[in-house]
């Protein structure tokens, strides 16, 4: 259980509280995946494909024994089971759940990439990521996360 990962969740449709919550429930059954903090829930706007429901978004910290690849089975069966069609690439879904961090790896491959290549450019996943643990670094950027949220366009969307 010594890997740390944060992962990033967010739901646009139906009762998406929860979603939220079925899928934290879900994570903290697996017998390989320890849930140690959980950020508040945020409403936010949708960034991307706009014509959509407001989101609810959050961000958890696990400890796990899971590989990366492991854990990306277990993310994946987890959104199956709460009904995700995988419709539009970037319209509503009932459930994401997305890996931000493993440790401190990198980690780029067609079906996997860690650091999670757009979590950057989002106040959706900064914000609750910052309130979980302001220090964290992430290895592909120089910037601390306070500078980075500063910057980005939707930071007002993330109440
Ligand atoms: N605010 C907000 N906008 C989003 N656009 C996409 S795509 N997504 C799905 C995450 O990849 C979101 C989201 O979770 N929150």
């Amino acid at each position: 259980m010594d890997n740390h990962v944060y992962m990033a969740l967010g739901s646009n449709i139906g009762d998406r509280l929860q979603y939220l919550r079925e899928a934290v429930k879900k994570l903290a059954e697996h017998e390989e995946i320890l849930v140690v903090g959980t950020s508040s829930i945020y409403e936010t706007a949708p960034v991307g494909y706009v014509q959509q429901n407001k989101f609810l978004n959050m961000v958890v910290h696990i400890r796990t024994s899971l590989s990366p690849f492991a854990l990306l089975e277990v993310t994946q069966k987890i959104e199956h089971q709460l009904g995700r069609k995988r419709g539009i690439r970037w319209g509503p879904r009932t459930l994401d759940l997305d890996i931000l961090l493993y440790n401190h790896e990198n980690i780029e491959t067609e079906r996997l990439t860690i650091p999670h290549p757009r979590m950057t450019e989002r106040a959706f996943v900064l914000v609750p990521l910052f309130e979980l643990n302001a220090d964290i670094r992430i290895p592909t950027m120089k910037r601390s996360i306070a500078l980075i949220i500063d910057e980005l366009p939707d930071k007002e969307g993330v109440r």
